[in-house]
């Protein structure tokens, strides 16, 4: 990222995400939900074990229970009593006999080891066993957790794994903080939604779609508005409207100096525009303040101006609204597979892959790098990262940003 910005009137990346994340403010009541709607939220309670794990010992393989003192050290032959199912409650192992048992099953009263099936020899009504170890392939109560023991802490996202461990405490809902109500807006005369036809001079409205897509896989809730025409009026109009229903407001387009650019002027009219142009490239044009309580982010129109700038300065900001530690995503090293000389007073973010080559991470650009563009930034897998006024060479050191680090909470 950009070091201080030199340029006038533009602040630099590091400068917009402090600005922007002062500006957000955290939902403030949080909610009780169905485990199964909790996936990707943040847990807004610490969760303690009800109970130990496993809840009794019992059987890691599907083989014979028996006692070990029961058999000499050489092994030898123990008669056959029985079957101890999953699911069934602990029966009592017959005194110098062995019992069937599956995995899971709860390890028969007076059994201490366990043999897998393919390690002894069944006979018709007995099972002839190799030497023992005691203690074998039993996993014991409370080996994994104590009931009362901390789990889970408050402000931890609930991945895959969580959800699973909630739901193996009897956990059924579980209370997560409120995620943000971000309402997007798309704005231009020229937009029209897939699934119309397309008018003379319109274009269909990606940007919508983009967004919403980057703000879900934040885990936000998302809520869409109609397009915005080029006129003031109608800006203020929706801009009043959309600011009382929702926590945040990010709209894309209108930011630049075009004449036909109404956001920055309609900001300013309902409330307070507090920043305008990042030193960054894609993405100059982007703008925050606030309308009434409500902050606003006007995000460039050129759709990957749009995903560069979300990804790189709101997704810190919006993050830190769901959390004490957002993580900042690795820049991992690579070796320019490029020649870029295109020096800029702004930090520029170009499309690229990564690959190996003689042994080493090697980043290739895609040959077209304009913001207008949508293709690009799907081949590619993540960013690179050139610094402003850093003419690079092919072989020099530069960082990469992975698209699914971005892309994720
Ligand atoms: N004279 C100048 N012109 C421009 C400048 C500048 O500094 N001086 N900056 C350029 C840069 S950089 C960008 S980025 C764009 C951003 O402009 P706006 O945010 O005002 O966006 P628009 O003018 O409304 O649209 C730009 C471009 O993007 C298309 N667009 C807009 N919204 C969508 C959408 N929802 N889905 C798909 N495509 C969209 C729009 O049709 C335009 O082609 O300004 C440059 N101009
Ligand atoms: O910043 Mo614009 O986003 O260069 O296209």
């Amino acid at each position: 990222m950009s070091s201080a910005c030199e340029q006038p009137g533009m602040s630099s990346i590091e400068q917009a995400v402090e600005a922007l994340t002062g500006l957000l403010a955290r939902p403030a009541a949080n909610l009780q939900l169905p485990l199964l709607q909790a996936h990707g939220r943040l847990l807004a309670e610490d969760i303690h074990a009800r109970h130990d794990v496993p809840l009794w010992d019992n059987s890691a393989m599907d083989g014979y229970a028996l006692n070990s003192a029961d058999l000499p050290p050489e092994g030898g032959r123990l008669p056959l009593a029985g079957c101890q199912a999953a699911g069934d409650a602990a029966i009592e192992l017959p005194p110098g006999h062995c019992m069937q048992i599956f995995t899971g099953a709860v390890v028969p009263v007076g059994a201490d080891t366990v043999i897998p099936q393919e390690n002894c020899r069944r006979e018709t009504d007995g099972v002839v066993f190799a030497p023992v170890r005691p203690g074998q392939n039993i996993r014991r109560q409370g080996e994994e957790t104590r009931v009362g023991q901390p789990l889970l802490g408050s402000g931890t996202r609930l991945r895959a794994q969580e959800i699973g461990l909630l739901a193996s405490q009897g956990y059924a809902a579980v209370k997560v903080s409120r995620a943000l109500r971000v309402g997007i807006i798309s704005s231009g005369n020229e937009l029209c939604d897939p699934g119309s036809a397309l008018g003379p001079g319109q274009i269909y409205d990606s940007n919508r779609y983009l967004l919403a897509s980057v703000l879900q896989g934040w885990g936000f809730e998302v809520h869409q508005y109609p397009h915005l025409r080029d006129n003031l009026d109608d800006t203020v109009q929706l801009l009043r409207r959309a600011s009382g229903e929702q926590d945040l407001l990010i709209s894309s387009g209108g930011v630049s100096v075009g004449e036909a650019d109404y956001l920055k002027q309609a900001v300013q009219q309902l409330g307070q525009l507090n920043l305008w142009r990042v030193a960054i490239q894609p993405g100059k044009p982007l703008a925050f303040g606030t309308i009434g309580q409500t902050p606003w982010i006007g995000l460039p129109g050129n759709p990957a101006a749009s995903l560069v700038t979300a990804l790189i300065i709101a997704r810190p900001a919006l993050l830190a609204t769901q959390s004490q530690t957002p993580a900042a995503p690795a820049i991992l090293p690579a070796l320019a597979d490029f020649e870029w000389q295109k020096t800029s007073v702004r930090t520029r973010y170009l499309q690229a892959r990564l690959q190996v080559g003689n042994g080493q991470m090697q980043a290739q650009l895609h040959p077209q790098q304009s913001s207008a563009m949508l293709a690009n930034c799907c081949w590619a897998d993540g960013l690179v990262v050139i610094p402003a006024q850093q003419p690079v060479q092919p072989g020099d050191p530069v960082g990469f940003i992975p698209y699914h680090a971005l892309l994720q909470p």
